[in-house]
């Protein structure tokens, strides 16, 4: 069934869209939409003529045309009172259940995620915004199979809430015809129920912005941020975000995406996942810049370190929070091995985040928001932050932010097939609805499934890869392997869940991605396709 609002505006029906997709509703995300639409897709094409340049050998710099930016003295505006202390974030997909969990799990903020952890179908997104409406509200409780009942606790994490990206569309909603941007249909439908009453209560529409590649985009973000809250009657600069450098571009222009957004910009966060992601899809047409398995990519990398060290110096100089990432280690209640090797490897993580000079970091799982704690408090003690770390000592140069060389990696057989049998894994779960899942004892969501997909790609596609026993990635080799992991697939899930979930269809997709000519942008694109 199609809801209409005015003659252009279609909406796909499903359980609860009359509660969110209001005429008013409609109405706002409409003057969005004609507003700032084509704006985006401008924005997308200048990203392919960037991706043409540097195909072509262009270097990566900082720009010249923003010098006066990085070099002027200006600082951020006020951080609001409930965003001072950042220093345990969780984060996770929209999920009832999950969203309940999340802001009772002890952390400071609660980071509800449309984007790399969620699968965009119709249903998750319009119930996602029905949860969040009722949580805001304390108006929220969840009852299993079993009988076991959920609701919130009195004290619980502050809200964001992260929308999708601008390359991503909303096509259960057109207007004129044409898919609404899903950035605009995810911040719009929660700002627009949302903001009078986060403000009721003490707090604020805050946000988590992803992907962004350039300072323009910022801009655009910021551009709609004002005519939301004019359309609202809300005071401009009530809007609190915080952005993730997570593209390889963007990371020239934090200064510049700080300033852009001024008014309304509360952090920088240091999205390590879709970064690597970022860096091996921009360079991968160049035949000097060759990763490997993407274990020993770590944070310790060179061009790791010099952006995790910029980040939080630029965020300090101006006032900003700095934010520290996500540690994919998942613990178990199940099994004490696991839990205990999580528990590890999170630790030091954190550990190395807070003595490098991070305000607050992120966790995956409730069970790490201890571990995380502890970690910052042995360096922040009682302070909210440590912004008055400056990091003099850092000099990051261009050159250091592309300087991809990893002394100990390696290309290895049981490398491929991981990323291979990762990729086909979490296309299958995207597929049925599962945006984020615990693949091997790791968080796998949109971000780090997109690393083993552009890996493949690229060592398929870069001159006579070899794995480190000498034999060549050919085609004919990873198809072979693309059989293999997903007859394995089969056997580890079984028949009935490996029809269900379509993992023969995330099979064929990972081979149509890893093969194809040419690289495909986002694997959400071509995914998105086969999802309600
Ligand atoms: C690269 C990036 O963008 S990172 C940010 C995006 N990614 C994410 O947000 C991933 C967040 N994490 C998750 O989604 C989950 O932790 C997963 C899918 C990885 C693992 O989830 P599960 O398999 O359910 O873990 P597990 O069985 O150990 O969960 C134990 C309990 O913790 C809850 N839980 C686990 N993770 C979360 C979370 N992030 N938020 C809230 N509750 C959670 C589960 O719901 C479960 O609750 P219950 O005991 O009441 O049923
Ligand atoms: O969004 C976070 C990331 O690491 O990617
Ligand atoms: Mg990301």
């Amino acid at each position: 069934m199609i809801l209409e609002n005015t003659a252009e505006v279609k909406v796909k029906s499903t359980e609860g869209a009359d509660e969110i997709l209001t005429p008013k509703a409609l109405d706002f995300l409409e003057m969005l939409h004609l507003r700032f639409d084509d704006r985006r897709k401008e924005l997308l094409e200048k990203r392919k003529e960037r991706q043409n340049r540097i195909d072509a050998g262009e270097k990566l710099d900082f720009l010249s045309e923003t010098k006066h930016v990085r070099e002027g003295d200006w600082r951020v505006g006020d951080v609001p009172k409930d965003l001072q202390m950042r220093r345990v974030e969780i984060t996770g997909p929209v999920d009832r259940k999950m969203v309940i969990n999340a802001l009772n799990s002890g952390a400071n903020v609660f980071m509800a995620d449309f984007e790399d952890a969620n699968s965009p179908t119709w249903e998750n997104v319009v119930q996602g915004q029905i949860n969040l409406r009722d949580a805001i509200r304390k108006d929220i409780d969840f009852t299993v199979h079993n009988g076991k009942v959920y609701r919130l606790k009195e004290e619980v994490a502050v809200l964001k809430v992260r929308p999708r990206g601008w390359h991503l569309n909303e096509k259960h909603l057109t207007i004129g015809g044409t898919p609404v941007s899903a950035s605009l249909f995810d911040f719009g439908l929660y700002f627009f129920h949302n903001a009078e009453e986060l403000l009721k209560r003490g707090t604020g529409p805050y946000f988590y912005l992803p992907k962004l590649e350039s300072h323009l985009e910022a801009r655009l973000w910021n551009n709609v941020f004002v005519a939301a809250q004019e359309a609202l009657g809300i005071p401009v600069g009530t809007i609190k975000v915080t952005v993730l450098i997570e593209t390889i571009t963007a990371a020239f222009e934090m200064d510049e995406i700080l300033y852009e957004l001024r008014d309304h910009i509360v952090g920088l966060n240091a999205g390590r996942w879709d970064y690597i992601f970022s860096a091996i899809k921009k360079f991968r047409n160049r035949e000097d810049v060759l990763f490997p398995d993407r274990t020993d990519v770590t944070m310790q990398v060179p061009f790791m370190k010099a952006y995790t060290n910029l980040l939080v110096k630029t965020c300090h100089i101006r006032g900003a929070h700095a934010m520290g990432g996500m540690a994919a280690f998942i613990p178990s209640r199940r099994d004490p091995a696991v839990n205990e090797n999580a528990f590890r490897k999170v630790k030091a993580d954190k550990a190395f985040e807070a003595k490098n000079g991070f305000d607050g970091t992120w966790v995956a799982h409730p069970d790490l928001v201890q571990v995380a704690r502890e970690e910052f408090d042995k360096v922040l003690g009682d302070k909210p932050h440590q912004k008055e770390v400056l990091r003099v000592d850092v000099q990051v140069r261009a050159d250091d932010l592309t300087d991809f060389t990893i002394k100990e990696g390696k290309i290895t057989e049981a490398g491929l097939r991981l990323n291979i049998n990762v990729g086909i894994m979490y296309i299958g779960n995207w597929l049925c609805g599962t945006g984020a899942a615990a693949i091997h004892n790791l968080m796998e969501d949109a971000a780090t499934a997109e690393i083993s997909r552009a890996q493949v790609w690229q060592w398929l596609h870069h001159p006579h890869t070899k794995t480190d026993d000498g034999l060549e990635i050919s085609e004919e080799r990873v198809l072979q392997l693309i059989k293999e992991e997903t007859e394995g697939i089969k056997e580890e899930v079984g028949l009935a869940m490996f029809k269900n979930c379509h993992f023969e269809r995330a099979s064929h997709l990972f081979s149509e991605l890893v093969l194809s000519q040419c690289f495909v942008e986002f694997l959400t694109l071509p995914a998105y396709k086969y999802i309600e």
